[in-house]
């Protein structure tokens, strides 16, 4: 096995959500390609501790608020990297292009810089992603209930949804999403279907989300977004070896309805997270809208709700 190059890059988010990326200078491998301001670690240092310095050294800037995020291991022909990416919240100081390179600032789902170096590509899925998901709770609400829930929602904000109803027969679900359909596309939110990843299509739905059961079952990443839910390291390498935007990984905290389950607890979250994975983590099982940071602090994405997210 060739030696791994371990690398810290930074992703700097302005209040907007925009994030910049810059050109690698010349006489590098891959130079003019855009990336994540960042390099390798030396010997000693922890990828924070690189980060902070390559961030110094490349751009003159003084990083303020960092919190790691995914990890992607890559093959380029000139050597096999472990990419530490962190999101930069706050920093001091302007960039400044240190090393001849250029800084562009970009929005999600909308990048104009190309070529893009190609282990980012689930980076840069990953920062469309929001900081929240929901699942929704027509067993609870009813029909009706549910959807009045979900147009207020909307209405409030929410961006995407999950529609997973197992106790619904296919017909019924096929007639629920069209009417979920409908008011995604009214307000620009996307929807994941649950389950078969046949449904996508039938529906017209943005993607699916697998039950852990079916990952073992998925032989290759369906079309679309596509997240799972996962319970442990096994099943989080089983999205990562398909590819997979996000998982939801729990239960976190004790739910409702699972009161007496083992749950993970933040510790237990934080442990599986840290092993650095490819794809936006979501902590799942009593979450509620104001456990984002916590889920950020503890190395995930954001968080996962059923219940609380129709209130
Ligand atoms: N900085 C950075 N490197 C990336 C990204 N994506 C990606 O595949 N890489 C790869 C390209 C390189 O093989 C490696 C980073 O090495 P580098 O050339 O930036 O290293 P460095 O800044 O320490 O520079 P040097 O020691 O070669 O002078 O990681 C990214 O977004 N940012
Ligand atoms: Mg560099």
């Amino acid at each position: 096995m060739s030696k791994i190059t371990e690398v810290a890059a930074g992703i700097l988010i302005r209040p907007d959500g925009d994030f910049l990326l810059g050109s690698r200078p010349e006489g590098k491998p891959y130079a003019g390609w855009w990336e994540f301001p960042g390099g390798k670690l030396e010997a000693g240092e922890t990828p924070y501790e690189a980060l902070v310095r390559e961030l110094r050294e490349e751009m003159g800037i003084e990083v303020e608020a960092a919190t790691p995020w995914l990890v992607q291991r890559f093959v380029y022909p000139h050597a096999t990297v472990k990419l530490h990416f962190f999101l930069v919240s706050q920093w001091r100081g302007e960039p400044h292009p240190h090393e001849g390179q250029a800084f562009v600032w970009q929005t999600a789902g909308a990048t104009t810089a190309e070529p893009i170096l190609p282990a980012n590509t689930p980076i840069l899925r990953g920062l469309e992603l929001p900081p929240t998901l929901a699942l929704s709770n027509v067993a609870e609400l009813g029909r009706q209930g549910w959807l009045d829930a979900l147009e207020q929602a909307l209405a409030g904000g929410l961006r995407w949804f999950v529609l997973r109803e197992p106790q619904l027969a296919r017909a019924e679900y096929l007639d629920l999403a069209a009417a979920a359909r409908t008011l995604a596309r009214r307000y620009g939110a996307r929807l994941l279907v649950h389950g078969d990843p046949a449904l996508v299509e039938e529906v017209g739905a943005d993607g699916v989300h697998l039950p852990s059961r079916l990952l073992a079952e998925v032989k290759e990443r369906p079309q679309g977004w596509c997240g799972a839910s996962v319970h442990d390291a096994a099943q989080l390498a089983q999205a990562a070896e398909l590819g997979l935007d996000y998982v939801m990984l729990g239960p976190v905290l004790p739910t409702l309805s699972h009161p007496d389950a083992p749950t993970l607890g933040w510790d237990g979250f934080a442990r599986l997270v840290e092993q650095g994975w490819p794809l936006a983590v979501y902590a799942l099982g009593g979450m509620r809208p104001e456990f984002v940071a916590t889920a950020r602090g503890h190395g995930g994405h954001g968080v996962a709700m059923l219940r609380a997210a129709w209130r």
